[in-house]
């Protein structure tokens, strides 16, 4: 028989030839199974908002679609939290129960009881997503990870999508600044780093332009955005996923995609003078990180391992570059970039920074005050220099751990602070400076070096020293149209009204992916690879996987601009 009142639904089911008490009750669907003395024995509970689907009769999805339409059965879907695998973070996989009712009745008044508390509890879960699909993205898997692992899941979970594959790169940034996105609750990308950035740029593009904010001005108050990114990992790096998910396994990243799963996420904004160059998540990079990027470019076909190639061949030129680095720092009695700590799923500095960063925002309507100044104080403080020469200089926002590194660059940072972490390791030996990259790969302190400094930060900006003026790029040149300027043909539509001029900038560091050529960037005194002869004074910036035209930038960090279908680092066992 089945028992129900207002909180609690329970009855005797069958898994097999085991028979077993179940119960619903608040967030909890429970199984007990009870022996032949009618002892109770282990419980298996699994929460609401964690259930993928209930499904009637007999289902199977793996290894391939089967259904059995049996009269008392039922097949119940959940998130199923895995042993460690190969990242940081418990991998989650497709956990399947089928349980036999002893009615007709009792099952399908088990199948609505269950669906109805599934739609109570998970009020936040997409229902239709606009998925992209880069073809050419590390190992080119991505068509067959999203139809093999990722598709039949969504289904699972009745929910509906639109996949458009790319023909060539920026194609889903322009889709998502320019098509009507009326309906979907979110926006995936299969691929890497780059594709992400693609995703990011086209979202926070757009809300900023249907809200009249300048994406230009560096002191604009940015509007947070609404629409969910969701990451599968299909890349070479896939370090955006790895730091929020702790694993690079596209079942675990389609799990807290479907139970609908929220990361707020620190993004940085850099601009060149008063125009917007780029937005970044995982790395601005200048002097080795840039310099193996540029090397990279040249060795595309090689896949991931081109990272590791150009590595070894840019350490071996054991470069290092004069420049002024100046940074406002950020109030240390709230995180230090050394305190030791990792931000976990939940973590308090970023619960608690929301109200420090969003003092205007009205919790009860979940709107912003349009009375309110669009200028941020974030940027209020003073500005600190750094002068020398360095092997390199890193900005991140978030830890950006990847396999390659499971700690990252910053294992203390935090996603959704609003600071980012400033690392600047000054000129060294070579010794030096492979002692500082090797420690990324294991459990020693990489900041406990002579030669490196570390500072958590709210703004950054570089110069060269006098003598060592900017040039112009000359190769391929492109006009550069921030997103919102992709979109809006009618720059009067723009509140902050400085996009004029902006068209003008030259943008040739051009660069073609995939199965397309690749222009590298060039500029006086500046040849990649290991065989240069003359020693070089000017790096290139690496901003998420993608070359800057430009060096004296500017950056500032804006905190939980966008949010992404994760969760951060649930296990506490991490390095
Ligand atoms: C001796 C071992 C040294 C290991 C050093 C590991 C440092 C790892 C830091 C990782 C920071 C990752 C930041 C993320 C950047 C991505 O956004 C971005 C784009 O990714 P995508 O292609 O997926 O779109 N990726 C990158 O820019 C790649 C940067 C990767 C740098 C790896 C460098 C490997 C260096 C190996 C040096 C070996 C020296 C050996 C000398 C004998
Ligand atoms: N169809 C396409 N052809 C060429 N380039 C593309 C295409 N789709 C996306 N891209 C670009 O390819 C770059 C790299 O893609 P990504 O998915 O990040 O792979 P990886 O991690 O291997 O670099 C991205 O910057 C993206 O803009
Ligand atoms: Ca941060």
């Amino acid at each position: 028989m089945m028992e129900i009142d207002s909180v609690r639904v329970e009855s005797s089911l069958w898994i097999g030839n085991k028979r077993y008490r179940a119960f619903l009750s608040g967030w909890y669907f429970s199984w007990t199974e009870i022996d032949k003395r009618n002892r109770e024995k282990k419980t298996i509970s699994v929460p609401v908002s964690e259930v993928i689907g209930v499904k009637e009769g007999q289902v199977e999805i793996q290894p391939q679609k089967k259904v059995e339409d049996t009269d008392l059965d039922f097949t119940l879907f959940y998130v199923k939290r895995g042993s460690k695998g190969n990242g940081i973070g418990a991998p989650r996989s497709l956990g399947r129960t089928q349980f036999c009712c002893p009615s007709r009745d009792v099952r399908d008044q088990w199948i609505t009881q269950l669906r109805t508390a599934l739609k109570t509890h998970s009020p936040s879960r997409p229902h239709r997503l606009l998925v992209f699909i880069n073809p050419f993205g590390g190992k080119k898997r991505g068509k067959q990870i999203f139809h093999s692992l990722v598709a039949p899941l969504f289904e699972l979970a009745g929910i509906s999508s639109h996949v458009v594959v790319t023909e060539r790169a920026n194609q889903a940034r322009d889709y998502i600044l320019k098509k009507d996105l009326t309906g979907f609750d979110g926006v995936i990308c299969v691929g890497g780093d780059g594709m992400f950035s693609e995703l990011l740029h086209g979202v926070i593009g757009r809300t900023q332009q249907e809200a009249g904010i300048s994406e230009h001005d560096p002191t604009a108050m940015l509007r947070p955005c609404d629409l969910h990114i969701g990451i599968i990992p299909a890349g070479s790096t896939d370090c955006v996923c790895f730091t929020t998910v702790g694993i690079n396994d596209p079942v675990t990243s389609t799990l807290h995609i479907i139970i609908g799963d929220s990361q707020p996420l620190d993004v940085c904004s850099v601009h060149y003078q008063s125009t917007l160059v780029h937005y970044s998540v995982s790395m601005v990079g200048y002097g080795f990180y840039g310099d193996v990027l540029a090397e990279s470019e040249r060795h595309r076909w090689m896949g991931p391992l081109r990272y590791d190639y150009s590595g070894c061949m840019v350490y071996l030129c054991n470069r290092s570059y004069p420049g002024l680095v100046q940074y406002i720092p950020a109030d240390s009695h709230i995180s230090s970039p050394r305190d030791n700590t990792r931000c976990l799923s939940g973590c308090r500095v970023c619960s608690e920074s929301k109200e420090r960063l969003f003092p205007h925002f009205d919790s009860s309507s979940s709107l912003y005050s349009t009375t309110v100044s669009q200028y941020s104080s974030e940027l209020e403080g003073e500005w600190v220099t750094v002068e020398g020469r360095f092997k390199c200089i890193s900005l991140t926002c978030i830890s950006s751990s990847c396999p390659r590194s499971p700690k990252g660059l910053s294992p203390s940072a935090h996603l959704a602070d609003g600071t980012a972490d400033l690392i600047l390791v000054r000129e060294t030996n070579p010794l030096g400076f492979l002692t500082y990259l090797h420690r990324h790969t294991n459990t020693q302190d990489q900041f406990d070096l002579p030669f490196v400094e570390v500072h958590r930060v709210k703004a950054v900006r570089f110069s060269l020293p006098p003598g060592e003026e900017e040039e112009e790029y000359e190769e391929g040149d492109r006009e550069i149209q921030t997103s919102a300027e992709r979109v809006l043909e009618d720059p009067e539509k723009l509140s902050g009204g400085n996009t004029a001029g902006h068209s003008q900038q030259r943008f040739s560091a051009r660069k073609e992916r995939g199965n397309v050529t690749t222009s590298r960037v060039k500029r006086r005194g500046f040849v990649c690879g290991p065989c240069c002869a003359k020693p070089r004074s000017i790096s290139v910036w690496n901003c998420d996987g993608e070359l800057l035209p430009h060096t004296e930038i500017s950056c500032r960090v804006h905190g939980q601009l966008v949010r992404l279908f994760a969760r951060g680092i649930e296990d506490s066992a991490v390095p």
